[in-house]
């Protein structure tokens, strides 16, 4: 795979890395159709240029709707959006259009013309800008080169695998050098492996071509992996926002908490710990291990310095924005007031939540809390 492709030129007048590159000012869109739908709900946000922004939230929660507003596929009911400079609300339509070319847009279905080669798809946008055909096939090859399909050019994409017809989606979005990709769903259609090397090739698109993208998901997992930053969406509000390993360590908002744990399954629920108990009768507690306040190595050390043997009986470590996160749960077992010291020390220093014993339970997992 070659590197070749060149970065979009810094505009002058655009925002530069971790400026504000999208600003929304208390943004509101209302449907009138019948009944009236706030898709968006006074929305006050901004999208850093160089970073990678995660919208999560469940089916109707607004995200689209909010992304469309960015260039104008759908136009606000109150408030003001900003991109790179530009006021994008109430501009007219010519106006729009330099905008929109510096916006790349990528989607859940791909929408490819199915009468159009790989190749041809990829060249539509460059031909509408009107750029004459030696130059236009010389960006399309480097496109393809760049996003891995150079050899199906000449295919048509009823030919193609999900996977590869979304690498055509983005050439296309790459080919006039936007700075601003939007991703809608853009993995939601493909396997978990397919989704795992187009998030990857999303990266590279931030991070080799300094695009700022945008990805709108409902998992968790894609934000887990991808995102620097995330806001979530509820009933058309931006209901908590903030960098996800932050989010992921704290989350404030009962959705922002759902999300969470179905993207980490480090914790036992209520019937695991039930199970758990029966076939460990010892003092069971649940370690966070991250980077900054417990590594897996500072609690093995505990362990150790008090002599209790620790089992390991349930958890796991994961990456959450490239940093190792995620929990273990051991049974504990040796000297009641040994075990004791071990559990302070470990409180002293990061997040435990005490299950007791078999005979003795503590912190009940009937809590929901106990899962985070
Ligand atoms: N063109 C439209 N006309 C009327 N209502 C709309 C329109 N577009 C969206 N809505 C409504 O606005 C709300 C938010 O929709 P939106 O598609 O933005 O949510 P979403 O979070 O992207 O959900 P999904 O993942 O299902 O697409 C929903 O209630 C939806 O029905």
């Amino acid at each position: 795979m070659s590197d070749a492709l060149t970065a979009p030129a810094a505009d002058a007048a655009g925002a530069r890395p971790g400026e504000p590159i999208i600003r929304f000012r208390d943004v509101t869109k209302v449907f009138r159709t019948g009944s009236e739908v706030r898709a968006v709900d006074g929305v006050t946000l901004d999208v850093l240029a160089g970073e990678v922004f995660g919208v999560i939230g469940y089916s109707g929660a607004g995200k689209s709707t909010l992304v469309r507003l960015v260039n104008a596929l759908e136009t606000a009911t109150s408030g003001t959006i900003e991109v790179d400079g530009t006021t994008v609300t109430d501009l007219p339509e010519a106006r729009l259009r330099p905008v929109r070319a510096r916006i790349g847009m990528i989607f859940q279905q791909f929408n490819l013309l199915g009468s159009r080669t790989v190749a041809g798809n990829v060249a539509y946008p460059l031909r509408v800008a009107g750029w004459p055909r030696a130059r236009r096939e010389a960006r399309v090859a480097e496109l393809l080169e760049f996003v891995g399909i150079a050899d199906k050019a000449r295919s048509y994409p009823s030919r193609l695998s999900g996977g590869q017809k979304q690498r055509v989606g983005i050439a296309r979005a790459l080919a006039a050098d936007p700075r601003i990709l939007l991703a809608d769903e853009a993995t939601s259609a493909l396997d978990p492996e397919t989704t795992q090397d187009v998030l990857a090739l999303l990266r590279r698109v931030n991070r080799e071509l300094g695009v700022t993208v945008v990805i709108i998901t409902h998992e968790m997992d894609v934000v887990r992996t991808t995102c620097d930053r995330v806001a979530v969406m509820e009933h058309g509000k931006v209901v908590e926002t903030g960098d996800v390993y932050d989010v992921f360590a704290n989350p404030r908002q009962p959705v922002t908490r759902r999300f969470v744990e179905t993207a980490l399954r480090d914790r036992p629920g209520p019937d695991v710990v039930a199970r758990l108990r029966t076939r460990h009768p010892g003092r069971m507690v649940v370690v966070g291990v991250d980077e900054q306040t417990g590594s897996s190595a500072r609690v093995t050390q505990t362990l150790r310095t008090h002599g209790v043997d620790g089992t390991i009986v349930y958890g796991g470590i994961t990456e959450v924005a490239s940093r190792p996160y995620g929990s273990l749960t051991f049974e504990l077992v040796g000297d009641g007031d040994r075990i004791a010291r071990v559990v302070a020390e470990l409180e002293s220093y990061t997040d435990v939540v005490d299950l007791g014993t078999a005979e003795e339970p503590r912190d009940d997992a009937s809590s929901e809390e106990v899962v985070r």
